[in-house]
C-alpha cells in the first residue's frame, strides 16, 4: 500500500511562504510528477513528504495514518536524489543492501532482495565495483536500487534524470517507466522537464509560485488546460499565443499549439514572414514574424524547404485554439 494525502499543506521559510495550501491525493500505484518551473517549489514538496521538511501546517499522510512529525526513517518511503547519493567506499552490492543491513535483516535475505533488484536494473555484473567505477547512468541505477529492496510504501524522485546526458535520460526514463509497471508502487516524481512529465506520469501536477495550477493526465493537460500557464508550460515546443483582438477573436490571447498551424503561400490567414527554419528530419520548425503577434513557432511533420525571409500565410486550426483572458484563465466561448 502506498496512498498520499496532503491537506492544506504550506511551507514558509521565514516570511516566505514556499507552500501554499497544497491538497493533493495520489493513489496506491500512482505515478505522479510534480512540474513547474525553477524555484515554484517542487522539491521543497517532495522533501515535506519524505519528512526532511517540517510541515508549517496542514497535514501529510501515509495510508491514512498522520505523519506531520513522523521521522524520515519511520515514513517507509524511498528517495532517489539527483546526485546518487553512493557511498564512494562501498561497491554496488554493499550500497544497495545497506539499508536492510542497518534494519538488522539477515545476510541471505539482504543478498537475495539484492540480487533481485540487480537483475531487474540490469546491474548484476557491476555488484562488486564501487561507484567510482560506473558511469553516471549506472549510478543513477544503483541509487534506484537501493531504494527498491527497500520495499518503500512510497518512492520519492528529486529530478533524478538531471545529470544524464540526453541518450542516457531518454533510456533511464524508460527504465524508471517499466520498473513503475513491474513494481506497481506508488512513485511521486519532481522533474522541471515537461517531457518528463508527459512520458512518465499518470497523473501531473502543474505548480507555480508554491500553489498548484491544475492536476490531471498527461492528455487532459495538454488538450482541456486551465489555464494560459499550463498551456504554455505542457507541450513541447510552446503553445503560441496570438493577439486575440486583432483576430477578431475572443480575449486577450488566443492559444495556438505549433502543430495546429498549417502554412500557405498565400490567400486567407496571419500574414508573417519565415525569421528562423529548423530542420528536424522528422520534422521541421518554421518561426514566423507576424505583427502584432511576434514570432510564432510552427511545427510541420517531416522536411519542408522554408527560407529565412520567405513571406507566407499560417492558418490557425481555430477548432483547437484555445481563449484567455487577460487574467490568464481559459474562456470557453460558445464558438470556440
Ligand atoms: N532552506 C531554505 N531556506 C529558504 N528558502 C528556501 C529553502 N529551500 C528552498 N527555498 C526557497 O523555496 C523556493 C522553492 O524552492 P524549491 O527548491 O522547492 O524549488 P524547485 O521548484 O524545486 O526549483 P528547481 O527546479 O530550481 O530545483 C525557492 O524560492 C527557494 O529559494
Amino acid at each position: 500500500m502506498g496512498h498520499l494525502t496532503l491537506h492544506n499543506a504550506c511551507k514558509s521559510f521565514g516570511t516566505v511562504d514556499v507552500i501554499r495550501d497544497v491538497t493533493l491525493e495520489v493513489q496506491d500505484g500512482e505515478f505522479c510528477v510534480f512540474v513547474g518551473p525553477s524555484g515554484c517549489g517542487k522539491s521543497t514538496l517532495l522533501r515535506m513528504i519524505a519528512g526532511l521538511e517540517d510541515i508549517t501546517s496542514g497535514d501529510i499522510r501515509i495510508d491514512g495514518q498522520l505523519v506531520n512529525t513522523t521521522p524520515p526513517s519511520q515514513r517507509e518511503i524511498a528517495m532517489v536524489f539527483q546526485s546518487y547519493a553512493l557511498y564512494p567506499h562501498l561497491n554496488v552490492r554493499d550500497n544497495m543492501g545497506l539499508g536492510l543491513k542497518q534494519a538488522g535483516q539477515p545476510k541471505a535475505q539482504i543478498a537475495e532482495s539484492v540480487d533481485r533488484a540487480a537483475g531487474m536494473l540490469d546491474l548484476g555484473s557491476y555488484l562488486t565495483r564501487r561507484p567510482g567505477e560506473l558511469s553516471g547512468g549506472q549510478r543513477q541505477r544503483v541509487a534506484i536500487g537501493r531504494a527498491i529492496v527497500r520495499k518503500p510504501k512510497l518512492f520519492l524522485f528529486d529530478e533524478p534524470l538531471s545529470n544524464l546526458d540526453a541518450a542516457l535520460r531518454v533510456q533511464t526514463r524508460i527504465e524508471i517507466a517499466n520498473l513503475h509497471r513491474e513494481l506497481g508502487a506508488t512513485m511521486v516524481y519532481v522533474t522541471h522537464d515537461q517531457v518528463e512529465a508527459m512520458t512518465l506520469a499518470d497523473r501531473i501536477v502543474v505548480l507555480r509560485d508554491g500553489r498548484i495550477e491544475q492536476v490531471g493526465a498527461p492528455m487532459e493537460l495538454y488538450n482541456n488546460p486551465a489555464n494560459e500557464f499550463v498551456a504554455g508550460f505542457i507541450g513541447s515546443p510552446k503553445m503560441n499565443f496570438l493577439d486575440a483582438p486583432a483576430l477578431g477573436a475572443v480575449g486577450k490571447s488566443m492559444g495556438v499549439r505549433p502543430e495546429h498551424i498549417t502554412l500557405a503561400d498565400s490567400g486567407a490567414g496571419i500574414d508573417g514572414r519565415v525569421s528562423h527554419v529548423e530542420h528536424l528530419g522528422g520534422e521541421t520548425l518554421v518561426y514566423v514574424n507576424a505583427d502584432p503577434h511576434g514570432l510564432v513557432t510552427v511545427r510541420l511533420f517531416g522536411e519542408h524547404a522554408y527560407a529565412v525571409n520567405d513571406s507566407l500565410v499560417m492558418r490557425p486550426d481555430m477548432a483547437r485554439a484555445f481563449h484567455f483572458d487577460d487574467t490568464g484563465q481559459r474562456l470557453h466561448p460558445a464558438s470556440a
